[in-house]
């Protein structure tokens, strides 16, 4: 992708993407924060915290969760933002036809053998979700499933390590220093 004029058009294009098929999504707060507010977020992890500028990756954290949560197809996602965004997006879709725990068992599973993009993506995920948990309770969790949430995280983490230090640092942190040791 050549300059800042194309670049610029096409992030703003997929923030307005992701804000339509996002608008009737809310987060599971007491204010019930626009769901829009979570991948945005996570987009500004990688540039403000990450150091990451790769387009493909920033686009594919703004669309990180469209497929997974709404009506849009990666066939749709490929036709706009094309096939290396599709990819990425693909790489961090949950298939929720499965049940939760094959899921959350099979991201544990896939989280080593992911693209570099796939990982950065996920990094960022993770440090914004587990963040939101420490800022407060999502509605009709109990203490269990908070810990339960860390102690996977911590184990989908640890199969991505070196892939980005200072979100690592920043997610080694939060999980405790021993969840990161072998
Ligand atoms: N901490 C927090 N999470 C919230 C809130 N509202 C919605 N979520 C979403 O809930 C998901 C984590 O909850 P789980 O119990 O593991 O999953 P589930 O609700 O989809 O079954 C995350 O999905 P995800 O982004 O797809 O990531 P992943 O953790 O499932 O990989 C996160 O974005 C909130 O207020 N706080
Ligand atoms: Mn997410």
């Amino acid at each position: 992708m050549a300059n800042v004029e194309e670049v610029m058009k096409i992030i703003i294009k997929c923030v307005d993407f992701a804000a339509v098929k996002h608008k009737d999504q809310r987060r599971k707060d007491a204010e019930k924060t626009p769901y829009i507010n979570h991948p945005i977020g996570v987009a500004k992890i990688l540039t403000e915290e990450a150091g990451i500028w790769d387009p493909v990756v920033i686009q594919a954290a703004i669309l990180h969760d469209t497929v997974e949560d709404t009506d849009t197809s990666l066939d749709e996602i490929e036709s706009i933002f094309g096939v290396e965004v599709r990819n990425v997006v693909a790489e961090v879709t949950d298939d929720k036809s499965l049940s939760k725990m094959q899921r959350k068992e099979l991201q544990v599973m896939n989280a080593q053998s992911s693209s570099k993009e796939a990982k950065l993506v996920k990094l960022a995920d993770k440090l914004y979700n587990l963040r939101d948990l420490k800022r407060c309770t999502p509605e009709g969790w109990d203490e269990v499933r908070v810990r339960e949430y860390f102690e996977w995280s911590g184990r989908v983490v640890r199969k991505l390590r070196g892939t980005n230090a200072a979100m690592e640092d920043k997610l080694c942190e939060i999980l405790g220093f021993t969840i990161l040791l072998e």
